[in-house]
């Protein structure tokens, strides 16, 4: 089988819609500082983009948790591999994904830096995949709402490739 990637949104779009979504950001903080927490690896590429657009002083941590393994179906575990360096308490926290599927992910960690006590606890992702949510999760900031289809680039990996495509696509796998 062989990957072919459908070209499901440009980089100038993802742009223009990371613009849109930090001024909104700044609508909800203004000046203050805002922790951007990226959940590893697939959310880095957005976090680092949507940060070069924030107005507001940010700084960045991360953390890695795993619920996929080399393919596309989620195993329902998540793990945490790596946790934050610094207390959240009393911050700001942006925490940015690039994808919510199940919504297993955004769900477990929101309920653990909840209770870190941060000043406020914001969720941001690139995509949304409603139609695959086996738990529920309030998400303040959606890039885009997709249908079930499997993506890739933007951090988005297939078999961990893929992650350095500055669009998104589609993954249609082919006989070679
Ligand atoms: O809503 P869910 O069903 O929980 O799926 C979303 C999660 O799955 C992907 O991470 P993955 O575990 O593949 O790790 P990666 O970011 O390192 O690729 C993605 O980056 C999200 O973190
Ligand atoms: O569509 C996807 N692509 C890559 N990783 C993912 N993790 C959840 N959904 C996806």
């Amino acid at each position: 089988m062989k990957e072919r990637i459908e070209v499901m949104f440009t980089a100038e779009e993802i742009t223009k819609r990371l613009e849109e979504i930090a001024q909104e950001v700044y609508e909800e903080f203004g000046d203050e500082q805002v922790e951007m927490v990226c959940v590893l690896k697939g959310g880095v590429v957005t976090l680092v983009e949507l940060a070069k657009k924030m107005k507001m002083p940010v700084t960045m941590n991360f953390m890695d948790v795993s619920s996929y393994g080399d393919g596309t179906e989620s195993s329902g575990h998540i793990k945490i591999l790596r946790d934050l360096d610094e207390d959240i308490t009393g911050k700001n926290v942006l925490l940015v994904e690039d994808i919510i599927d199940s919504g297993r992910t955004l769900s477990k960690l929101r309920t653990l830096l909840i209770q870190r006590n941060p000043k406020k606890l914001k969720l941001c992702t690139l995509l949304d995949k409603p139609d695959r949510r086996v738990t529920e999760v309030p998400v303040d900031y959606v890039g885009f709402t997709i249908p079930d289809a499997f993506v890739v680039g933007y951090g988005l990996d297939y078999a961990q490739k893929y992650r350095n495509l500055d669009y998104v696509g589609v993954v249609h796998f082919e006989e070679e």
